[in-house]
């Protein structure tokens, strides 16, 4: 029987990697969460919970966001767009090339994916430097999109994703989980 219970402990349920996928960086790895029966589901709800309701698109980011973004949508009676990795798009696109914890890389989405006065959502897993949230902000305010929040399963507050995204006038941000230093 899956167990979707509020008591899911879903900050269990994500596995920590020491050095991958380069040497210092501490993987958060969430595949036992969305593996859990109820894992999933919980975390769902929570994200839902914690963000804003008056949503018209939600934007989910590859890779990690296309499992979470969705079923957010369908929760808010919204759409998906997906923001993609380089060359997966096959129309016109606006994108971004930005650095993030281990690397960089581009984010891009059909530049017709949404009006300018759609309501829009991102949603992604992990918030870590906030390079990737912050391309996709900057992607939503190119197509003329009104951002109406960031919301993230979990947050490396270490890392000063939300200090960056704040600085930059993106939010505003919501996470169900928050990890610290230790
Ligand atoms: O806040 P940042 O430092 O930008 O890091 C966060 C991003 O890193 C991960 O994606 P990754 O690019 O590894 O791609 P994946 O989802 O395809 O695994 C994660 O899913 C976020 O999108
Ligand atoms: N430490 C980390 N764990 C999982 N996903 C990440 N994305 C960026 N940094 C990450």
């Amino acid at each position: 029987m899956s167990d979707t219970s509020p008591g899911t402990d879903l900050a269990g349920l994500i596995a920590e990697v020491a050095d991958y996928p380069t040497p210092g960086v501490r993987f958060r790895d969430i595949t036992p969460l969305i593996a859990h029966p109820g894992g999933l589901a919980a975390a769902v709800e929570q994200m839902v919970a914690a963000g804003p309701r008056d949503v018209d698109i939600v934007v989910g980011l590859e890779a990690r966001g296309f499992i979470f973004g969705p079923a957010i949508a369908l929760a808010l009676g919204a759409g998906f767009v997906p923001a993609r990795k380089p060359d997966k798009l096959p129309r016109p696109v606006e994108s971004v090339t930005y650095d993030l914890e281990y690397g960089s890389t581009t984010l891009a989405v059909h530049a017709d994916a949404f009006g300018p006065s759609a309501r829009v959502l991102i949603v992604d897993d992990v918030l870590a430097t906030g390079g990737t949230a912050a391309a996709a902000a900057e992607l939503v305010g190119r197509l003329g999109g009104q951002l109406v929040g960031i919301t993230l399963l979990l947050e490396l507050s270490e890392l000063g994703g939300r200090e960056r995204l704040t600085r930059l006038g993106f939010g505003p941000v919501t996470s169900v989980l928050t990890f610290g230093a230790s």
